[in-house]
C-alpha cells in the first residue's frame, strides 16, 4: 500500500561496506516537512485538489492547537450524495468484480502498463493478478469500492481506484478507515484532472458506508505526510540487479567480490524455523497484535485479518514462524509479499522479482537472524531482490543485513485525521501494498 508505491526499483550502490553508502535520509520529522514544504512554495507549488480537502493543511504544521482526531466530523448519511460524479462525458463509471476473470485482466493490463514507475522511468509495478484478488478482497470488502473509469464508445478501462476496509489505531483510538490503493489513469489521459474526481468518488462510496478516515501512500508529496519512509534493497541476484540497471557496480568492486559479498547460506539457521500453517492463526495474531500496540500508528487484526493477510498464498504473500523445539510455542513471525516490476526496455530480462518486508515480530531469536532466514529463503525462492522499508524496526537490521537506500521515498497520509505531530518511520506499524 501499497506502494506500494514508491520506486519499483533505484539504484543501490555495491561498495565491500554496506555503510559507507551515504544518501540524506529523510527522518519524517517536522523540520524534515517544513522544509520540504517551504522548497515547494518557492515552487510556487499550489495545491488546487488538495487545498479543498479534510487532510491536515502545510500552513498547519507546527500549530499545535488544533487536536488530534477527525478533522471533519460525519454528515448524516441521508446528506451523503446518492449520485456519482461527474466525469468527462466520453466516459463512464464502473465497478469491477474482481471475482470476474475478465475484469481481472483488465485491470491487471491498465495497471502493467500504466501503473507506478521508478524516476528514470527503467521499472513499472507489475502486480500479478492473484496478487490483486488478494489485496483487494480481505475481510469485509466492499465491491462497490473497486471503482474503474470506462471510454464510452470502446469500453476499455482507462482508470482505476480502489479502497479496503481497515482498523487502524491512531495513538489510543481505533478508527474504522478505507485503505486507498491502485490509482491509475491511463498515460494519454494524464494531466486532465481526472485523478480529484476519482477520489471524489471513492470518498463518496466510502461514505456511504459510514466510514470518515482513510490512509493511503504516495511517492508524491501533498498535504500532509504523517510520515516519510525510505525503501532499503537488499540485493539477491547481483549480476542480474546491475546488469538491468537496478544497481551499480561499486567503486574498486568487481563482479565476483559483489557476488561473494551477497552470498547467502543455502539453508536457515533458527531451530524450528517453518512455513506459517492455518493451525497458526490464533498464536500468530496474538504475536502480532501485541507485537504492533507499541506503534503510534498501527492495524488492529483478528484472526480473519490475520488468516487473510498472513496464511501464505503462492506468489503473493509468504510468512513464516519459529515454534519453539522444547514447548512448541511460537515465539518469532516474519513475512514478505510478492511484488515484481516489469524491466522497460532490456534484451534480456523481462522482470525484476522483488519481495517486500511484510510484518516481522522478533520476541525469542534476534531480529537480524529472523531476516537473515527470510533472506534466505527469499533467495531459494529466487527472488532477485529483497527490498524493505524503514518502519517498525527493521532499521536494526538493514544495515548489517547488507540493504542498500534506495534513493526514492515513501509518504504516508491520512485522510480526515489529524495527527498532532508528524511521526519516525520507526513509530510507524503500517504496511500498505
Ligand atoms: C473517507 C474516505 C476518503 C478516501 C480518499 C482518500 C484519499 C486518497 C488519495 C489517493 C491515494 C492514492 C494512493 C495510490 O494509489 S499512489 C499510486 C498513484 N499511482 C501512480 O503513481 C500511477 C501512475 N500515475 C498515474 O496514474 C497518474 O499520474 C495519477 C492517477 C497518480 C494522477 O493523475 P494525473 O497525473 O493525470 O493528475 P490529474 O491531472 O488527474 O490530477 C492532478 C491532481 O492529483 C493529485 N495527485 C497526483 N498523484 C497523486 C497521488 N498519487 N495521490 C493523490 N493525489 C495525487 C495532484 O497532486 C493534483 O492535485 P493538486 O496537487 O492540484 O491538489
Amino acid at each position: 500500500m501499497g506502494d506500494s508505491n514508491s520506486l519499483p526499483g533505484s539504484a543501490t550502490e555495491n561498495s565491500d561496506n554496506v555503510d559507507e553508502i551515504s544518501v540524506a535520509q529523510d527522518d519524517g520529522s517536522l523540520e524534515t516537512i517544513v522544509q520540504r514544504l517551504q522548497d515547494s512554495i518557492s515552487l510556487g507549488k499550489k495545491h488546487k485538489f488538495w487545498e479543498t480537502q479534510p487532510v491536515r493543511q502545510f500552513k498547519d504544521i507546527g500549530d499545535t492547537s488544533i487536536p488530534e482526531g477527525p478533522i471533519e466530523p460525519p454528515t448524516p448519511l441521508s446528506e451523503v450524495k446518492q449520485e456519482p460524479y461527474n466525469l468527462p462525458s466520453a466516459y463512464e463509471w464502473t465497478t469491477c468484480d474482481m471475482d470476474s476473470e475478465e475484469i481481472c485482466n483488465e485491470v491487471y493490463a491498465l495497471l502493467k502498463n500504466n501503473y507506478v514507475e521508478d524516476d528514470e522511468n527503467m521499472f513499472r509495478f507489475n502486480y500479478s493478478k492473484e496478487f490483486l484478488r488478494w489485496a483487494l478482497r480481505p475481510p469485509g470488502y466492499y465491491r462497490s469500492w473497486h471503482i474503474g473509469v470506462r471510454a464510452k464508445a470502446s469500453k476499455k478501462l482507462v482508470a482505476f481506484i480502489t479502497g479496503v476496509p481497515a482498523r487502524i489505531r491512531v495513538h489510543d483510538k481505533v478508527v474504522k478507515m478505507a485503505e486507498i490503493n491502485f490509482l491509475c489513469v491511463h498515460k494519454k489521459l494524464r494531466s486532465k484532472r481526472l485523478a480529484p474526481v476519482m477520489i471524489k468518488e471513492v470518498t463518496r462510496r466510502v461514505h456511504l458506508e459510514n466510514i470518515w478516515q482513510a490512509a493511503y501512500t504516495a511517492g508524491v508529496v501533498l498535504p500532509t505526510p504523517v510520515t516519510t519512509c525510505q525503501y532499503w534493497h537488499r540485493s539477491l541476484n547481483p549480476k542480474k540487479l546491475i546488469d538491468v540497471g537496478f544497481s551499480r557496480l561499486g567503486a574498486r568492486m568487481t563482479m565476483s567480490r559483489t557476488i561473494k559479498l551477497y552470498r547467502l547460506p543455502d539453508s536457515t539457521v533458527t531451530p524450528g524455523f517453518r512455513t506459517m500453517e492455518l493451525r497458526d492463526v490464533p498464536a500468530v495474531t496474538r504475536l502480532l497484535r501485541n507485537y504492533l500496540s507499541q506503534f503510534v500508528v498501527a492495524p488492529v487484526f483478528d484472526e480473519d485479518d490475520v488468516e487473510h493477510w498472513l496464511l501464505p498464498t503462492e506468489n503473493v504473500v509468504d510468512s513464516y514462524l519459529v515454534e519453539s523445539p522444547e514447548n512448541h510455542e511460537i515465539t518469532d513471525f516474519c513475512s514478505f509479499y510478492t511484488l515484481p516490476s516489469s524491466i522497460l526496455g532490456n534484451q534480456t530480462h523481462s522482470t525484476l522479482k522483488a519481495a517486500y518486508s511484510y510484518y516481522n515480530v522478533s520476541t525469542k531469536t534476534p531480529l537480524l537472524q529472523l531476516m537473515n532466514d527470510v533472506l534466505i529463503v527469499a533467495k531459494q525462492k529466487d527472488f532477485d531482490v529483497f527490498n524493505a522499508l524503514d518502519v517498525m524496526q527493521n532499521e536494526s537490521f538493514l544495515k548489517e543485513l547488507k540493504f542498500g537506500p534506495g534513493d526514492g521515498q515513501l509518504h504516508y497520509y491520512l485522510y480526515n485525521y489529524r495527527v498532532r505531530n508528524a511521526l519516525k518511520p520507526l513509530e510507524l506499524g503500517l504496511v500498505l501494498l
